[in-house]
């Protein structure tokens, strides 16, 4: 399918967010009257931040992914000033927008989240990708309510591991703080961030200063509040994900194999409400 994409192949509609570099659209492609999303970035802002790389990274990475919950890219094409990426529709928008609409997330919505992302990361790692940005912001929500990890700006093939860092220190695990080596084991890290931030609304480790995000992280200074209620089996998920030894982390199948998962995520991972 090296079929050459012009802008003129698409009617494009509102705009429905904008990220890094650009905005996205929903547009319908005039052919087949499909629905998709147009992510248009400036090369001007790709070129004065350095990240053409990371762009094509992103393009070679996602266009060769197929998982339920993956955003797909179908394709991608440039004018003089702009690069599009031609990108799956998430009818139900972005779950950030969603986790601060709810607060937080009850704990079969939550584990059904979690066991759609773990399933989701064990594909990824199969493929030798490690996603390193796993965060509300990057997750979307299908018609049917499922989970897609969209933007992989921050994925790498696992033998490539360079990275500079920018954006919420939030998710990055200690190695990454501390700028060792780093693995697969990062996205294990993020997923137990994640889990804990849709049961209690924040990341565990935020903080006002940058500076004590990172002494909390590096600490694993990890607390839970007492309110609101979540179950002594939700935190020793949690526990055993964030884990400064990252080696010690415990393993995705592990993670989808977990009590609080099994009683709780919903097999069809869609929660229904
Ligand atoms: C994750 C950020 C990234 N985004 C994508 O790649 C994105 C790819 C992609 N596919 N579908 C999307 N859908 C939406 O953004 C969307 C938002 C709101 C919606 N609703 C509003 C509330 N209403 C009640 C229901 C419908 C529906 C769909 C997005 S975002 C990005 C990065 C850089 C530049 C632009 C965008």
């Amino acid at each position: 399918e090296e079929k050459r994409w012009v802008l003129s192949d698409f009617e494009v509609g509102k705009p429905l967010g904008r990220g890094k570099f650009g905005h996205v659209y929903v547009a319908r492609e005039k052919r087949s009257n499909q629905i998709v999303a147009l992510k248009v970035l400036f090369k001007s802002q790709l070129k004065q931040s350095q990240v053409e790389h990371q762009l094509r990274r992103e393009v070679e990475i996602q266009s060769h992914l197929r998982h339920p919950n993956i955003l797909r890219l179908y394709g991608y094409f440039y004018d003089q000033t702009r690069v599009y990426l031609i990108l799956e529709y998430a009818a139900k928008g972005e779950l950030y927008k969603e986790l601060t609409r709810c607060k937080h997330f009850s704990e079969r919505r939550s584990a059904t989240y979690i066991a759609s992302l773990g399933r989701a990361l064990i594909y990824l790692h199969g493929k030798h990708v490690i996603h390193r940005d796993i965060k509300p912001e990057n997750l979307l929500i299908g018609a049917q309510g499922e989970l897609k990890i969209a933007d992989f700006g921050w994925s790498v093939h696992t033998f490539n591991r360079r990275r500079t860092m920018c954006g919420t220190l939030d998710y990055l695990p200690p190695e990454m703080v501390e700028k060792t080596e780093h693995d697969y084991h990062v996205d294990i890290w993020s997923l137990g961030i994640l889990c804990y931030e849709f049961l209690y609304g924040v990341p565990p480790f935020e903080a006002k200063e940058h500076s004590e995000t990172y002494r909390r992280i590096v600490k694993v200074d990890l607390k839970f509040p007492l309110k609101p209620f979540v179950s002594p089996a939700a935190k020793d998920l949690i526990s055993q994900m964030l884990v400064k030894n990252s080696a010690h982390r415990l393993p995705l199948h592990k993670v989808l194999e977990h009590p609080w998962i099994v009683q709780n995520a919903d097999p069809s991972g869609v929660y229904r409400g």
